[in-house]
């Protein structure tokens, strides 16, 4: 099969999802992607832009509301032959030996166990598992389970190896060394597959491997754009290049507004619709360790010296901008003058700024605040905010957006909430 072959494609894909309550909800909007034989695809998008679900579409697991999915060239009708999967949780089965698990793909296709066994065990060879062919999972580390993954994926010699986050229950060290190694076989040429489709959160994960990395939006899940990886193998992280397209890729996933693939996108306002999930002590938390690091902050530099990941950052980041404390450039965050004021505040001072802060940005705690002083008694119930919540979010996320709301408003010492009642109550003075 010679390379830029179309292995896989979806056109114009949408897929609902019913809600509990009734109603729909739509996870992928108008989505076309093409997959080619020698290309290393990433789905690069935040959590709950449907990327597990168009993996599943494209692994012919579940099928689309509309749209069509198409290997080598014919309609997917049902489960994709071409494609093996490797999993955040590795799925493996605790009863079985390590040489068990691997060789199982082949024995469900009626390989014969002489040639299963032999296959097995040069895949296991060739993830560093020599020597553990008799062992049971739960006797082997995490990097080592989801290196029996790996292996068990690779029997198969897919024409497609789709991985959905791999690394990410690692610890950083384990997987920033499975990462390289899984790049290693891929450089070299001898990987078992012909194409590699990546389903990660992680953005320098994402420019490390991928050819092209396709930018997922939220709400419905849309591609935002697409961006070629031109940078040659091996990468190096710590080269301009790459350094340079990872800040692009944070500046894109920041800001909504952003041009995929912009060199420098605009700096319009971000356009928040969702409040992201941090508490307001943890973006106070953050303002603080910024305001000590001299107001300005590399993101991935940030992250790394928290031992954290970017993506752990980014609700207290979003929030942060969302309230007007902080601004996200090339990469980098800092504070703008309100944040900087805000972070060197005394307590009650910071409060006061939080809720000024609130009030402008948030048009929700504005409405709230209205209806509670409408009330002679000061006080609404929680289920009228939820129905009204509910209006424009499942009922998951109508509960998160309460429970933020609630947070920040009792941080700006504007509102308090009794959950014993479920309800809200004006606070007298506000200052
Ligand atoms: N079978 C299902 N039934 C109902 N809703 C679903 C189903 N599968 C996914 N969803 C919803 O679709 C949305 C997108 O989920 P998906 O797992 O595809 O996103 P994701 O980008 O992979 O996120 P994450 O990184 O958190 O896994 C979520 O709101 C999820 O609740």
């Amino acid at each position: 099969m010679e390379n830029g072959m179309k292995l896989l494609e979806v056109q114009q894909i949408t897929k609902t999802f019913p809600l509990p309550a009734g109603g729909q909800q739509t996870v992928l909007k108008h989505v076309s992607l093409t997959v080619k034989a020698g290309e290393v695809v990433a789905l690069l998008g935040r959590s709950g832009s449907g990327k597990s679900t168009l993996l599943r579409i494209l692994a012919g697991l579940i099928r689309p509301s509309e749209g069509i999915v198409r290997r080598n060239g014919k309609e997917l009708r049902g489960p994709n032959p071409d494609v093996a999967m490797v999993f955040q949780s590795f799925a493996l089965l605790p009863w079985l030996t390590v040489q068990e698990n691997a060789e199982l793909g082949l024995i469900a296709r009626g390989v014969d166990r002489d040639e299963a066994e032999k296959q097995a065990v040069h895949a296991l060879g060739m993830v560093g598992l020599e020597g553990f062919a008799g062992a049971y999972p739960k006797e082997l580390s995490g990097g080592m389970r989801q290196r029996v993954g790996f292996a068990r994926a690779f029997v198969m010699k897919p024409n497609v190896l789709m991985m959905d986050e791999p690394f990410s229950a690692l610890d950083v060290l384990t997987a920033e060394n499975l990462r390289g190694e899984i790049g290693y076989l891929w450089e070299k040429g001898s990987f078992p597959a012909k194409s590699i489709v990546l389903v990660t959160h992680n953005i320098e994960e994402a420019v490390l491997l991928a050819d092209r990395i396709m930018i997922l939006g939220a709400n419905p899940g849309v591609i935002r754009g697409e961006l070629a990886v031109e940078i040659p193998r091996p990468r190096d992280k710590n080269a301009a290049s790459f350094k340079a397209l990872v800040d692009h890729v944070y500046d894109v996933m920041t800001n909504p507004d952003a041009v995929v693939g912009e060199a420098s996108p605009t700096a319009k306002e971000p356009r928040f619709t969702v409040l992201p999930h941090a508490r307001a002590g943890g973006i106070s938390g953050l303002l603080e360790i910024l305001d000590e690091r001299g107001g300005k902050e590399d993101l991935p530099a940030l992250a790394e010296d928290l031992r954290l990941e970017v993506d752990d950052l980014m609700p207290a980041i979003d929030a942060a901008g969302l309230l007007g404390f902080a601004r996200v450039e090339h990469g980098d965050v800092m504070l703008t003058d309100i944040g900087r004021e805000f972070a060197n505040a005394e307590v009650h001072r910071s409060h006061h700024i939080f809720k000024d802060q609130l009030l402008e940005s948030v048009p929700l705690a504005t409405t709230v605040l209205a209806m509670l002083k409408s009330k002679r008694d000061g006080q609404i119930s929680r289920e009228f905010i939820l129905d009204i919540l509910d209006e424009h979010f499942t009922d998951a996320e109508a509960l998160r957006q309460f429970e933020t709301l609630v947070d920040w408003a009792r941080y700006a010492r504007l509102i308090n909430y009794d959950a014993a009642h479920e309800r809200l109550y004006l606070v007298e003075d506000e200052d």
